[in-house]
């Protein structure tokens, strides 16, 4: 699997993601400057990692997602090539239109800097494979702005077309509100393009992918990309 990492200015999660990246496959990831216009011929998957693209200045990802390479992100997807985006990554992908809905600040206004509980919505993607379905794994997050929101018909087609990736539960496995800390809606963490090419989340499985991390609870989406 080649990977290429895309860096902003202000992207901060790069090294985390290529860690990841290269645990799992065994390929180091190219990392590829905004300024350029074209990804290295053979890449599977994009990676947009978390940081404050901009300074989140107008809205965290919205400056990320007119740079030069999200032309080239674009046709990459268009293709039907894999696309990851985790917290500034997923902001990105949301405001280049790439998924659908609204990251909002957090309910609380407070940035969130703690672990969460995810619940995988959909195993058997290239995303979750090595994920059974409705399995839970632990997951840092760390943002401002990570209230997903869309409007309710927005909501219920990602529900019907079953493209809810994860979603913030509580230890029992139940999507509480308590459980919710950022606010979004439905306790969406996650979703997928309708192709299940794209996927977007806020929390940052890449942090957990080695036991001196304090565990590998992030480990299969990676092990799933690689196989993918
Ligand atoms: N960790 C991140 O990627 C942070 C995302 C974004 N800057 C926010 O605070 O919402």
């Amino acid at each position: 699997m080649r990977a290429a990492i895309i860096l902003f200015p202000g992207t901060n999660r790069e090294r985390d993601m290529a860690i990841a990246l290269e645990r799992a496959s065994g390929r180091k990831p190219a990392l590829v400057f905004h300024r350029e216009t074209e990804l290295p011929t053979g890449t599977d998957l994009v990676v947009l990692p978390g940081g404050f693209s901009y300074g989140d200045y107008l809205r965290s990802g919205a400056m990320a997602a007119h740079s030069p390479i999200m032309a080239a992100v674009r046709a990459h997807a268009a293709r039907g090539g894999l696309v990851l985006g985790v917290c500034n990554g997923f902001q990105t992908l949301i405001e280049a239109g790439l998924l659908p809905g609204g990251l909002l600040k957090n309910a609380t206004l407070r940035f969130l800097s703690m672990d969460c509980i995810l619940r995988v919505e959909r195993s058997g993607t290239a995303f979750t494979n090595h994920w059974q379905q409705g399995a839970t794994f632990r997951a840092p997050m760390a943002h401002g702005d990570g209230n997903y929101f869309a409007d309710d018909a927005t909501l219920d087609r990602l529900e019907g077309e079953n493209l809810i990736a994860f979603r913030y539960v509580d230890e029992h496995a139940q999507p509480t509100s308590a459980a919710n800390r950022n606010g979004s809606a439905r306790n969406i963490a996650g979703i997928f393009s309708p192709d299940l090419r794209i996927c977007g989340l806020m929390p940052h499985p890449e942090d957990l992918v080695d036991p001196l991390m304090g565990g590998v609870d992030g480990l299969p989406m990676f092990e799933s990309l690689a196989a993918a």
